[in-house]
C-alpha cells in the first residue's frame, strides 16, 4: 500500500497556473441551418434586442434586494441610471413607456409582433434535432413505474422466488426506459419565437447577455415549455398527463435558469387566465439557506417586472399566509413553518450528527416523518440538488413536506442522481401524481468531473504534513491562485484550520471560515466579502460544496478529503462554470486513512481527462494508478460518507501547541487593530477591533 501512495504522490506534482483562455464545458455544439435574411435586417433586429436587452438588466438588478445582491449590482446598475437620466430625454423609446415594472405580464404590442416575427426562425428538422442532441450528449428517456417487489410469503419459497425473479427480470425489461427525442433550443431567441414565454420573461433572459443556451437548457427547456412536442416512444400508452423531470447535469451548467424559466412562464400564464386562487403554487427545496437564497435571487431576476413573486421561506414565516407565487427554503425551516401549531411543541426537533459526515448541514431534522398542514394551493415542485434532499440527512424532512401535497409537476435537479434517488423519486412521483410522464434528462457523462478543471492529487503523509503542503502552496513563487475554496471535514477543522492561516497571508483580513454554526449575519457577511473580491481565501465544509455560484473561483483545494465521489464533484464544481471564463483548479491532499475513498475519486479525475482529451503523459492520474489503487466495498464507502474518515475529526491540525498559536494570534490581533486604527483614526479603530476579536475567538 505504501507503494501505491508513494507512487501517487510522484505522479500529481503541482504544476503552476496555467494562463489559457477558458472554453466553457457547456459551450453547446450546434450547427444549425441557416435562413436567408439580409445583414441589415439582421443587425436592426440584433441592435434592438440589445437596447431592450441592456435596458431590462439595469431595472433588473437596480430591483435586487440589498440581502440578495450578492453581485452588488444593484448599487452599480442605480449609478448607471443616474448617469444616463440625462440621455433619457432626447432617447424616443417605446419600450420604455411599457416597461413600468408592474405586477402584471405587459400584452405585445401589434408593431412589435410584426417586427418580432421578420427575424428569421429556425427549424430544425427530426433529424438535425437528434444529431445536436447527441453531439451534446444530451439523453431523453421517459422512465416506466417501478416492477412491483415481490411480497414476503413468496420470498420464502424457494421456487416462488426464482419465478418471482424471473418475471422481475422480464419485467425489467419491458420497463426499460424508453428514448424519446425534441427539437433542442439552439437559441436563446428561439424561445420567443417557438415557446409561449411571456415578452418580459424573454427580455430578461436575453438581458443577461448569455452567449447561448449551455446543453442542459438546450433540451430541459423545450421538455418543461412544451412538453406536447416530444417525439419517439410511439409504443407507450399515450399519456396525457403532467411530465415530471429528473434531471442530471453537470455542476455550474445553469441548472438554475433551466427550472426557474419554465415556471416563471407556467405562473404567467395562470395568472393571465385568471383562474388559478391566490396562494403559493411552487415551492423549490434547497439543501442550504445560501442556495436557497440565491435560487430566490436568480427568480427575482429572471421573473422582474412579470409580477410573480418569490419569497425566502426563514424561520417563523408561516407559509400559508405568504403570498407570492414561490417559495424557496430548506427542508427544516419550511417543514417548521407547514407543522399545525400545536404539533410544533409536541414533535421535538432534533439536531443531526452533522460531525464528520459528508454533508454538512445547518438544518434541524426530524426524527420521522411528521404530518403537515399542505399548501392547497401548490401544485410545482423542485428539489435542487435532489440527491442531498432525498438522502438520509433531509429525507424524512423532505418526504413530510412531498406527502403533504400532491403536486403533479415535480423536477428533481442534481449533478450527482444515483439510481437509488431516482427510483425513490419514481415512486413519490407516481404517488402524488399518478397519471405523471416521468422523464430523465442527462446532460454529458455521468458522475465526472468538468473537463476544463485540473485536477492534482496530493499525498502527504500525516495530517502535519498537509498544513505543510498547504503552506507551501500559499507562499509558493508561482503564486496562489485567488479567490480560492478549501474545504475541510467538519467545522471544528474549519475554524481550527483558519486560526492557524490567519495570518499567513502577506495582506490581512483575506481569510475568512464560513459554516453552519456561524450567525446567519455573519454568514452573510462573508458571502458578500468573498462575492465582492475582498476575501480572497474562503475555509469551508460541505455547506458551500452545493450549488453555490461563485463567480471566478480559480481553485477549490480538499484539505480534507471528500468523504465520497459525489462530494468530490460538487466540491470542485465551485470553479469552471459557465458564468465564467476561469479555467479552474483542484487539489486534492491525501494520507493513508483517505484510501477509501480514493479510488472512487483517481476514478472521476481520470474520466474527465479522458473526456478533456488529455493523453496519457498529459493525464495526472494514469492507467496504471487507477489500477493499483484498492476498489473499496460499498458498504465501506457509505459508512465513510456517512461518519467521514476515520480519525480525521479527531486530528489537530497545528503544527505548535494550542496556547502557542492562540498567544500569537492574539499578539497578531492587537497589532492589527492598532494598524487599522492609525490608518482610519479613532472612531472607526473600534470597530475592527471587534473584527479581529470575532476571528481570534472563532479559533478557541
Ligand atoms: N446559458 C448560459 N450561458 C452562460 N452562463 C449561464 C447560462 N445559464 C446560466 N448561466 C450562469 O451560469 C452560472 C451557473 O449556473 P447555476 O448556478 O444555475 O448552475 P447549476 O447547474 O445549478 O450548478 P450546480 O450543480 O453547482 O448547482 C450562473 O452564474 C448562471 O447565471
Amino acid at each position: 500500500m505504501a507503494d501505491i501512495f508513494r507512487l501517487l504522490s510522484r505522479s500529481t506534482k503541482l504544476k503552476a497556473p496555467t494562463k489559457e483562455t477558458h472554453t466553457s464545458a457547456f459551450a453547446a455544439t450546434v450547427s444549425v441551418p441557416t435562413t436567408s435574411t439580409t445583414t441589415a435586417e439582421a443587425s436592426k433586429a440584433s441592435k434592438k434586442r440589445k437596447r431592450k436587452a441592456a435596458k431590462a438588466k439595469a431595472e433588473e438588478d437596480a430591483a435586487v434586494p440589498a440581502e440578495l445582491d450578492f453581485f452588488g449590482m444593484a448599487a452599480a446598475a442605480a449609478k448607471k441610471e443616474k448617469a444616463e437620466a440625462g440621455n433619457k430625454k432626447r432617447r424616443v423609446d417605446n419600450e420604455d413607456s411599457e416597461d413600468d415594472g408592474s405586477d402584471v405580464d405587459v400584452e405585445v404590442s401589434s408593431d412589435e409582433e410584426e417586427e418580432e416575427e421578420e427575424e428569421p426562425v429556425v427549424e430544425l428538422t427530426e433529424e438535425e434535432g437528434k444529431k445536436v442532441l447527441r453531439e451534446n450528449k444530451l439523453k431523453i428517456a421517459q422512465l416506466h413505474p417501478l416492477p412491483a417487489a415481490p411480497s414476503a410469503v413468496e420470498s420464502k419459497d424457494k421456487k416462488k422466488k426464482k419465478k418471482g425473479k424471473k418475471e422481475e427480470e422480464e419485467k425489467k425489461v419491458q420497463h426499460k426506459p424508453v428514448p424519446l427525442s425534441i427539437e433542442p433550443l439552439v437559441a436563446f431567441e428561439d424561445l420567443k419565437r417557438k415557446f409561449p414565454v411571456g415578452r418580459r420573461l424573454f427580455a430578461n433572459v436575453m438581458g443577461r447577455n448569455f452567449a447561448g443556451p449551455t446543453q442542459v437548457q438546450m433540451a430541459a427547456l423545450p421538455i418543461l415549455l412544451a412538453p406536447e412536442k416530444l417525439s419517439g416512444g410511439e409504443d407507450l400508452p399515450k399519456e396525457e398527463g403532467p411530465v415530471s423531470l429528473l434531471v442530471c447535469a453537470p455542476t455550474g451548467s445553469g441548472k438554475t435558469l433551466a427550472f426557474a424559466l419554465p415556471l416563471l412562464s407556467q405562473l404567467l400564464k395562470e395568472k393571465k387566465e385568471g383562474s388559478v386562487k391566490v396562494g403559493p403554487k411552487a415551492l423549490i427545496l434547497a439543501p442550504t439557506k445560501e442556495l436557497a437564497g440565491q435560487i430566490v435571487n436568480e427568480l427575482r431576476r429572471f421573473g422582474l417586472g412579470t409580477g410573480i413573486r418569490a419569497t425566502l421561506v426563514k424561520k417563523g414565516v408561516d407559509v400559508r399566509k405568504v403570498k407570492s407565487e414561490i417559495l424557496v427554503g430548506t427542508p427544516g425551516v419550511v417543514l417548521r413553518s407547514l407543522q399545525p401549531e400545536g404539533d410544533k411543541k409536541k414533535k421535538k426537533v432534533v439536531k443531526p450528527e452533522t460531525e464528520g459526515s459528508d454533508e454538512e448541514s445547518d438544518e434541524e431534522e426530524t426524527p420521522e416523518e411528521i404530518k403537515l398542514d399542505g399548501i392547497p394551493t401548490l401544485h410545482t415542485l423542485i428539489l435542487d440538488e435532489a440527491d442531498v434532499l432525498l438522502d438520509d440527512m433531509f429525507r424524512s424532512q423532505t418526504l413530510s413536506i412531498w406527502r403533504s401535497h400532491t403536486p403533479t409537476r415535480v423536477s428533481l435537479w442534481s449533478a450527482t442522481i444515483p439510481s437509488s434517488t431516482e427510483s425513490l423519486a419514481k415512486s413519490l412521483i407516481l404517488t402524488s401524481s399518478p397519471s405523471s410522464r416521468i422523464l430523465r434528462l442527462t446532460a454529458g457523462i455521468q458522475a465526472t468531473s468538468l473537463p476544463p478543471i485540473t485536477h492534482t492529487l496530493t499525498y502527504c503523509a500525516t495530517e502535519k504534513g498537509k498544513l505543510l503542503a498547504l503552506r507551501q502552496l500559499l507562499s509558493s513563487p508561482t503564486g496562489f491562485p485567488t479567490p480560492a475554496l478549501i474545504f475541510t471535514q467538519t467545522v471544528p477543522r474549519a475554524t481550527a484550520l483558519h486560526s492557524e492561516l490567519l495570518y499567513d497571508l502577506p495582506q490581512q483580513g483575506r481569510i475568512a471560515v464560513l459554516h453552519s454554526k456561524l450567525s446567519e449575519a455573519k454568514r452573510e457577511q462573508v458571502m458578500t466579502r468573498f462575492r465582492s473580491g475582498e476575501t480572497w481565501l474562503l475555509i469551508t465544509t460541505d455547506l458551500l460544496s452545493r450549488g453555490i455560484d461563485f463567480s471566478g473561483v480559480k481553485l477549490v483545494v480538499n484539505y480534507d478529503i471528500p468523504t465520497s465521489v459525489a462530494s468530490f464533484i460538487h466540491r470542485v464544481g465551485r470553479t469552471s462554470r459557465s458564468s465564467s471564463s476561469t479555467k479552474g483548479q483542484s487539489i486534492t491532499l491525501y494520507t493513508k486513512p483517505d484510501i477509501d475513498v480514493l479510488h472512487g475519486i483517481a476514478a472521476v479525475i481520470s474520466r474527465a481527462e479522458d473526456e478533456a482529451g488529455k493523453t496519457e503523459d498529459e493525464k495526472s492520474v494514469k492507467g496504471w494508478l487507477l489500477a493499483a489503487l484498492p476498489k473499496v466495498e460499498k458498504r465501506t464507502r457509505k459508512e465513510v460518507a456517512k461518519r467521514g474518515v476515520k480519525g480525521r475529526a479527531e486530528a489537530k491540525i497545528t503544527t505548535r501547541p494550542g496556547w502557542e498559536r492562540k498567544h500569537e494570534n492574539r499578539v497578531q490581533g492587537a497589532k492589527e487593530a492598532s494598524r487599522r486604527r492609525k490608518e482610519q483614526g479613532e472612531g472607526s479603530g473600534e470597530e475592527s477591533g471587534e473584527d479581529i476579536a470575532f476571528s481570534a475567538e472563532e479559533s478557541e
